[in-house]
């Protein structure tokens, strides 16, 4: 997937002024502070207990009111299923049940708005929420219910996915209750969620056909009072790609995944709401929860792409597919800037200046390598295993994200933060699905063809080389600083540059000045060298210097 294509201003001033939802940010609903102590309505002893982020037993909390889809593709089962799978616990508050399958809805059966508020009741008054997510909301009581409920147990954020249609054309949700929508859920909602129908019939049956009227739409509902919208465009015309549009009231931000080919899509909406929900709870930004989101909807469609459930035209997906995966609780999200300068371990030059790969790492930390890989392509599996594992505790130390060379198992087996592979290794789809939706994936690319293969199968980076001629790697092509631009320029991802890169030449690599060019990847330059620190911190004090002279396009 490629997370964000592009991310541009509005001019509009809001009356809003945005924090952002982060784990260190405020919101509006009552909580001064995620982490932090939270003493909601709750008898007080209990609170200290459950609301203390920083105790070990609290476990991230979302509360799902939404319908029950009896085929368990979407609604309340989807919203168990993604929260079990991104490790959130989840409580229902059960709106309607639907008989419905793969074929259709046959039958709705609304229920009481007595029974929808005691259910609320009950979980409220009584368990931690840190975030409630809404799909179906059948009648505009039950949204006055949910309000009144959220004044008296305020939690830290609401995720409204507006759903109001099945995908079969069954209508969930009548028009009557747009208005509601409109003026009392959304002014209280951190996010709204709608796909191009909701949005259209939220903005009086505007048509939405292109990216361009996604955008507008965007912005008419985020004048409606949500902190943020994001408006789905998997049922666009004609687009290659699942294109959503997420706009902060500031920037837009254009996220693109492939459309995978697979009749298993029922329930993505809802998958979509409720890990954005998710994510939250865990703390993380807004934007990020929903770049994870589209970016775990993404990877559950294509391992689930060819599963069978039921006789229907439009199938559920497998939401708890790497289901026997131990989640990692200290992985390190990408950031481009990581790429930086980025140190890849060589066995044969530390063995060659009486070094570990250990004392290594953190030679290279300590002078300043902003991201590590380790590529040990002589290494016995199980001795890289055991040093993989000692470089993960060096690297998580100091934030350092570790990545691993062409051993996706070994990546697994230690839960590193990702891999990087060349144009002949595991295909980046089959490691994306192997790894999840949050490990970083590097790819080697020597072409603009290499490249947009990469942004198409889900990469987080490219690397591109050999630069310049190098000893480190046998028969290497060297595309030159020519061949590098060029593949730059054809990058939708940030690129990093490899190849015989060392003191005398990093200068003229990052004077090409091209925004996505991120930094250097450098073996011999840091490794084959009597001080490893000495080498790092010189050519991190040379970089620094040349991307301030080069300007903000670099940063
Ligand atoms: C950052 C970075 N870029 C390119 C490579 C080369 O990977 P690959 O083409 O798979 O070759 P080997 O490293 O496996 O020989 C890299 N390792 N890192
Ligand atoms: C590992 C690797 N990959 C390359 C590519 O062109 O993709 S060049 C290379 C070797 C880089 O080592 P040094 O910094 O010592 O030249
Ligand atoms: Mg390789």
């Amino acid at each position: 997937m490629d997370l964000i294509l592009s991310s541009t201003s509005s001019s509009i001033s809001h009356h809003k002024i945005f924090t952002g939802f982060s784990s260190k940010q405020d919101s509006r609903h009552g909580v001064e502070q995620f982490g932090s102590l939270n003493l909601k309505a709750m008898p007080e002893e209990k609170a200290l207990v459950v609301t203390n982020g920083s105790s070990n037993n609290k476990i991230p909390h979302v509360l799902t009111m939404a319908g029950s889809d009896s085929g368990a593709g979407a609604g309340i089962q989807a919203d168990l299923k993604t929260c079990a799978a991104r490790g959130v616990y989840c409580s229902t508050v059960i709106t309607a049940v639907t008989a419905q399958n793969t074929v259709g809805v046959q039958d709705v059966n609304i229920l009481s708005e007595e029974s929808v508020a005691a259910q609320l009741k009950s979980v409220l008054s009584d368990m931690h929420v840190d975030v409630v997510k809404t799909g179906m909301l059948p009648s505009t009581a039950m949204v006055k219910i949910l309000l009144d409920s959220l004044k008296q147990f305020p939690v830290q954020a609401l995720v409204v996915d507006p759903v109001m249609v099945s995908t079969s054309g069954h209508v969930l949700a009548g028009s009557s209750i747009l208005d509601t929508f409109r003026q009392d859920l959304f002014p209280l909602a951190d996010i709204v969620t709608p796909n191009l129908k909701e949005a259209s019939a939220l903005l009086g049956g505007l048509q939405l056909e292109t990216v361009t009227d996604m955008r507008s739409a965007a912005k008419s509902l985020h004048d409606m009072g949500p902190r943020n919208v994001l408006v789905k465009g998997g049922h666009l015309p004609s687009s290659t790609y699942a294109i959503d549009i997420f706009f902060d009231g500031k920037d837009f931000y254009e996220l693109r995944s492939s459309r995978i080919q697979t009749i298993n899509t029922h329930g993505t909406g809802c998958t979509m709401a409720s890990c954005i929900a998710a994510e939250l709870a865990k703390g993380s930004s807004m934007l990020s929860a929903v770049k994870v989101a589209k970016r775990y909807v993404e990877t559950a469609l294509e391992y689930s792409k060819s599963i069978i459930v039921g006789n229907g035209s439009q199938g559920p997906f497998d939401h708890l597919f790497k289901l026997n995966r131990k989640k990692s609780s200290t992985q390190q999200l990408f950031d481009p800037s990581d790429l930086f300068l980025y140190a890849v371990t060589d066995s044969g030059m530390n063995k060659k200046w009486g070094r570990s790969i250990t004392d290594a790492v953190k030679g290279a930390i300590e002078g300043g390598a902003t991201i590590v890989q380790l590529r040990e392509k002589e290494a016995e599996t199980g001795e890289f295993l055991e040093a993989a594992k000692a470089c993960l505790e060096i690297c998580r130390a100091h934030n350092i994200p570790l990545l691993i060379n062409d051993r996706v198992d070994i990546a697994m087996a230690c839960d590193a933060d990702g891999v990087h592979v060349g144009q002949s290794d595991m295909p980046v789809n089959t490691i994306r699905a192997l790894l999840g939706p949050e490990k970083i994936i590097g790819v080697s690319c020597k072409t603009p063809e290499h490249a947009l293969k990469a942004w198409a199968d889900g990469a987080d980076y490219i690397g591109s080389g050999g630069v310049f001629p190098t000893n480190t790697k046998a028969n290497n092509r060297t595309i030159g600083l020519d061949g590098l631009e060029t593949v730059c320029l054809a990058s939708k991802l940030p690129v990093v540059a490899i190849g015989g890169i060392n003191l005398s030449n990093a200068k003229s690599v990052m004077e090409l000045g091209v925004a996505n060019l991120k930094g250097v990847a450098v073996v011999s330059a840091l490794f084959d060298q009597e001080c490893v620190v000495t080498k790092t911190r010189k050519l991190h004090e040379l970089l620094t210097e040349t991307v301030a002279n080069v300007g903000p396009a670099m940063v």
